[in-house]
């Protein structure tokens, strides 16, 4: 029927047809996607020598400069807006309409491809949040004797022996760690040791975002095709598939018996009817589940294990908190309660991630409809922004010696009347984006805070720790916006006698 009406049309008008979408596109593009911004803008160009060399040289030049108003930054994944910190309160609430994380998230990880992001574009798909949020947030306590034990269980495993000093690896060896206690959070003691099981949650991540730059470097157009060909994002499919045949069978077992608290049933549970019973849904949830936990929480571990071996005058101090708190323990096992009064770790963990924040920048939203700042600057729909939590990190209007490392600076904030509550690893604020901040303020921080803590107490408790002879603390690797512990620095780690 279409071929009929094509022929019908003469070449001329099918040249005007053709010139006329053309047209359409070109001032779509021209007007509507890129509306002009005013404000400056500043780029990475490593090969001028005059140029910024890092989006941390950026920020460190136009932090202090640009306190009101915002600018443009441009790098890797293109433009962000830069906006003031004090604009962060005003925005953070703002509807998915007016500020997408989802759609950003989207569109920078190529989630069509890479499946980095939730695949089901559905009002009600937000399965994994509502499951992070409203049960295992709720039933933490609950779990932390199984993520204690898995985490125990991983470490002699992983770390073993240490009669004499020996060299770990903080950005490699510990994160089997953090993913089988993630793991067992997630589907449960049996399946999470099946080293298949295993091997999807830590490399899924790893192929898909390496897949993901790949497909960046070919036009948008041939993403599709391309796709097919690139080995990485094969593995992710495959991984996958995998992890559909691993949950087939547990997800058979519990229909209709939602007994067991784990990942896996929350997920079942806050899942749109039709894909409760889902397997590519499910398994798919378990992958993006452990792409935002298991990296992340392994890096920011791995600054603090950097941060530990540096300043081994923190050690006994920590030391001797962990026993005291866990002898005060009603069962022998860690409580929520007792976990709350680890104010050291806490602050010393805190501290941590201040001088050495995993995203220079975060709060990073895609503007869906033209955005009016509190100064009546108009953002317009398209145009991505993002806010400069490392700089707010080391603002010296807000932190005494910022530059400096100090352990238990919040441990002693904290002690202020009425700072009880404040100032801790899980806080966010303006002062304290590195989880972000507001509506979609990481929901898995509080699961984060309580591996990273089990973990340092176990080494902190049965282990000396330092860096290699003659090094002082590695300097961190920056990808783009991210901050990395250098994956191939090494701290030694030496069993201490049983007291
Ligand atoms: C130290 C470890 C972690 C860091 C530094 C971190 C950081 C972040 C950041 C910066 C965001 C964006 C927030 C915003 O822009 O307002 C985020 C979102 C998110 N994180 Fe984390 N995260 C960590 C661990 C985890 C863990 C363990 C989980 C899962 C159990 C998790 C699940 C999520 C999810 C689901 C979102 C999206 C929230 C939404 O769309 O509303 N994260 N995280």
């Amino acid at each position: 029927m279409y071929s009929e009406a094509f022929r019908s049309l003469d070449v001329a008008t099918l040249c005007v047809v053709a010139v006329t979408a053309i047209l359409i596109g070109f001032v779509n593009f021209v007007f509507f996607r890129n509306r002009s911004l005013d404000g400056p803008l500043f780029a990475v160009s490593p090969q001028s020598d005059s140029g910024f060399r890092s989006v941390s040289e950026i920020l460190r030049y136009t932090y202090p400069k640009f306190q009101n108003r915002i600018y443009r930054l441009r790098q890797h994944y293109g433009d962000i807006v830069v906006i003031p910190p004090k604009f962060v309160d005003a925005l953070q609430a703002a509807p998915e309409n007016l500020l997408s994380f989802q759609f950003l998230a989207r569109e920078r990880f190529f989630a069509r491809y890479t499946y980095l992001v939730s695949m089901v574009d559905h009002p009600d798909n937000n399965t994994v949040i509502k499951s992070i949020k409203n049960n295992l947030n709720k039933s933490l306590g609950d779990v932390l004797p199984a993520l204690d034990d898995e985490i125990e269980h991983a470490i002699s495993t992983h770390v073993g022996d240490a009669d004499e000093w020996k060299a770990i690896f903080p950005a490699h060896s510990l994160l089997p760690v953090i993913a089988s206690g993630s793991g067992r959070i997630f589907v449960g003691e049996e399946l999470n040791r099946n080293p298949e099981f295993l091997d999807c949650i830590l490399n899924f991540t790893i192929d898909s975002m390496m897949g993901g730059e790949k497909l960046r470097q070919y036009p948008s157009f041939l993403r599709t095709l391309a796709q097919w060909w690139i080995p990485e994002l094969q593995r992710s499919r495959t991984k996958l598939r995998k992890m559909m045949h691993l949950l087939g069978p547990i997800i058979e077992s519990r229909k209709g018996n939602d007994h067991v608290s784990d990942m896996l049933t929350w997920n079942m549970a806050n899942s749109p009817r039709s894909l409760e019973h889902n397997l590519k849904y499910q398994a798919h949830n378990q992958l993006i589940s452990s792409a935002a936990a298991i990296h992340t929480t392994n890096m920011q571990l791995s600054h603090a294990l950097f941060d530990l071996a540096a300043y081994p005058e923190y050690l006994e101090p920590l030391r001797e908190e962990a026993k005291t708190v866990f002898q005060a323990e009603p069962n022998g096992v860690w409580t929520k309660n007792g976990m709350a009064k680890l104010r050291k770790l806490d602050s010393f963990m805190k501290e941590s991630q201040r001088m050495n924040p995993l995203g220079l920048l975060t709060f990073e939203r895609r503007v869906m409809n033209d955005l009016t700042l509190p100064d009546g600057v108009v953002i317009p729909k398209g145009y991505n922004i993002g806010c400069p939590t490392s700089s707010i990190a080391k603002d010296d209007t807000l932190w005494e010696k910022p530059f400096e490392f100090d352990g238990f600076r919040f441990e002693r904030l904290r002690q202020q009347p009425g700072h009880e509550n404040k100032h801790q690893f899980v806080t966010t604020g303006i002062d304290s984006l590195y989880f972000g901040h507001g509506k979609h303020a990481c929901p898995g921080r509080f699961l984060a805070d309580a591996e990273i803590k089990l973990i340092l107490m176990n080494l902190i408790v049965n282990y000396d720790v330092k860096l290699p002879d003659g090094t002082s603390r590695p300097e961190n690797v920056e990808m783009n916006s991210g901050v990395m512990a250098d994956p191939t620095k090494t701290i030694l780690l030496k069993r201490r006698s049983k007291a």
